[in-house]
C-alpha cells in the first residue's frame, strides 16, 4: 500500500450508552465471538502501521473496562480519554489530548491529519482509510459516503409530508471521516454548545466554521453503523463469514515443505485469505501468538513427520495457552507429506489410529482436528487409496484420512 507522508492518529468515541440498541451493555462493549465491538474497531486501526496514536473516547464510567479490553487483547499505541455528554464532545475531549496539557493525558505528539471513526463501525478497511487520509491532506476534510438505502423526506407540522428530497443527489455520510488537525480543532473550538448538543456531523463543522468543503469518498457497503440490535447480529455473521475465510498455513522448515506450503498458498488464494506462511511450530512462538490473538481459527500443519500427532498437540496447547475464546471451531488440517519417491503413503496404521483417538478428545474442546496425507511430487501420481477422496493439483496429489 502506498506509503503516507504525514503523520496520522486517530480518535475513536466510543462514550454513547447505545440507547436504540437497548440493553445494559453499550454497544461498544457487546461481545461478538467473544471480543467486544470496541476491540474490532481498535484492532483495525492498530493494523495499519502508519497510525500513530489511537485515541478511544469513553465515558469515564468505562474508562476501567477499557483498560481491561486493551490489556487483555494486547492493543498496542492506544490512549484512554474521558468522553462527553454527546459524540462531538467526545471527539472534541479525544482532540485536546494532542493539543492541551491534560492533568490524566500525556501531551501526544500533534498529527498532521486526524482520522476520526466511530468505535461502532468494526469493519473499516486500510484502503478507505487511506483514501480519506489523502482527500483530507488535500482538500482539509474528508469523508466516506454511501448511496442512500430510503427516501428522506420531510414531514410538516400536521404529520404529513411536507416535501421529499431526490434520492439519487444525497448520500449517507458514514465514517471513517479525516481532518487536517488544525482544521477541525479550530472548528470545534469555535463550536456553540448547541453544536456540541446538538450536532451530528463533524464535515459541517469543518465548513461552517474553517470554510473547508470535505471530499466524499465512496465507501464500503460493510462501513454501516452498529446502532440497533439486528446490527450486532449481522456485524457477528460477517466476522464469522471472514474468519471461515482465513487460514494459517504453518510447515516445517524443509525446504520441500515450506514449498508445498507456498504452493498451497497459491492454489488456495483465491478463495481464502491466507494469513501467514509461518515456519516452525516452536521457533515462532509470538509470531503464532500474533496469528492466535488477530483470532485465525483455521490452521494447515504441514510437516513431512512419522510422528505428526506431536505436532498438533503443540498446535493445540499453544492454541489453549493462548486464551483465545474457543466459541467458534478451531480447524487444524494436519497435512502429512510424503517427499519420498515410495510411491505408497508413508503413515502407519498405528499413527492414524493415533491422531483419530487424538481428534476424538480435542473435538470437545471445540477443535476439530482432520488430517490430510500429500503425494509430493514434480509430476501426477497415481494415488493409492481405496475409497477415500482424492484431490489433484500440479505436482500435489492428496487424500483425506480423518
Ligand atoms: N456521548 C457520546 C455519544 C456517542 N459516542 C460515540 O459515538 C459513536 C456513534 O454514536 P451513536 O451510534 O449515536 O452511539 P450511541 O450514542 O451510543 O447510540 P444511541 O444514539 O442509540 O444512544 C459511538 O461509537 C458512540 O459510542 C461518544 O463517544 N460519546
Ligand atoms: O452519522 C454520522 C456521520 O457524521 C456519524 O458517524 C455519527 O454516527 C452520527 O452519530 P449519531 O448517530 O449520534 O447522530
Amino acid at each position: 500500500m502506498e506509503p503516507v507522508s504525514a503523520a496520522v492518529s486517530a480518535v475513536l468515541p466510543a462514550g454513547g450508552s447505545g440507547e436504540r440498541l437497548g440493553g445494559a451493555t453499550p454497544k461498544q462493549f457487546c461481545g461478538l465471538q467473544g471480543r467486544p465491538l470496541v476491540s474490532y474497531a481498535v484492532r483495525a486501526m492498530e493494523r495499519v502501521s502508519w497510525i500513530s496514536d489511537i485515541i478511544v473516547v469513553v465515558s469515564p464510567e468505562n474508562i476501567e473496562t477499557m483498560k481491561s479490553i486493551i490489556e487483555k487483547y494486547g492493543h498496542k499505541r492506544v490512549t484512554v480519554v474521558k468522553g462527553g455528554i454527546t459524540r462531538h464532545r467526545s471527539i472534541f475531549n479525544g482532540l485536546k489530548v494532542f493539543a492541551e496539557n491534560q492533568s490524566s493525558n500525556r501531551l501526544l505528539q500533534k498529527p498532521e491529519v486526524v482520522i476520526i471513526h466511530d468505535a461502532v463501525r468494526p469493519f473499516v478497511e486500510e484502503d478507505i482509510l487511506l483514501k480519506v487520509v489523502m482527500a483530507a491532506k488535500e482538500h482539509g476534510a474528508a469523508g466516506a459516503i454511501r448511496p442512500l438505502v430510503s427516501t428522506v423526506i420531510a414531514s410538516g407540522e400536521d404529520g404529513c409530508l411536507d416535501h421529499s428530497l431526490e434520492r439519487a443527489r444525497y448520500r449517507a455520510s458514514e465514517m471513517p471521516q479525516a481532518f487536517l488537525f488544525d482544521i477541525i480543532y479550530q472548528a470545534y473550538q469555535q463550536c456553540t454548545d448547541h453544536d456540541l448538543d446538538y450536532g451530528t456531523e463533524c464535515l459541517h463543522l469543518a465548513l461552517k466554521y474553517c470554510k473547508t468543503n470535505a471530499k466524499l469518498v465512496e465507501g464500503t457497503a460493510d462501513l454501516w453503523k452498529v446502532t440497533y440490535k439486528r446490527d450486532l447480529y449481522a456485524a457477528e455473521s460477517i466476522i464469522k463469514d471472514s474468519l471461515s475465510q482465513q487460514i494459517c498455513i504453518i510447515t516445517d522448515v524443509k525446504e520441500a515443505v515450506v514449498q508445498a506450503g507456498f504452493l498451497l498458498h497459491e492454489s488456495l488464494k483465491n478463495q481464502v485469505k491466507v494469513e501467514a506462511i509461518s515456519i516452525s511450530l516452536s521457533k515462532n512462538d509470538s509470531h503464532l501468538q500474533n496469528i492466535f490473538s488477530g483470532e485465525c481459527y483455521n490452521f494447515l500443519c504441514i510437516n513431512d513427520k512419522e510422528y505428526a500427532t506431536e505436532e498438533i498437540q503443540k498446535l493445540v496447547d499453544m492454541l489453549e495457552k493462548s486464551n483465545v475464546p474457543l466459541l467458534y471451531p478451531v480447524v487444524l488440517i494436519l497435512v502429512h507429506l510424503n517427499i519420498s519417491e515410495n510411491i505408497s503413503f508413508s503413515i502407519g496404521l498405528e499413527e492414524l489410529t493415533k491422531i483419530k483417538k487424538f481428534a476424538r478428545e480435542v473435538k470437545k474442546k471445540n477443535i476439530l482436528v482432520y488430517g490430510l496425507l500429500i503425494q509430493y511430487k514434480k509430476f501426477p501420481l497415481n494415488c493409492y487409496a481405496s475409497g477415500l477422496p482424492i484431490l489433484s493439483r500440479g505436482g500435489l496429489e492428496w487424500v483425506l484420512f480423518s
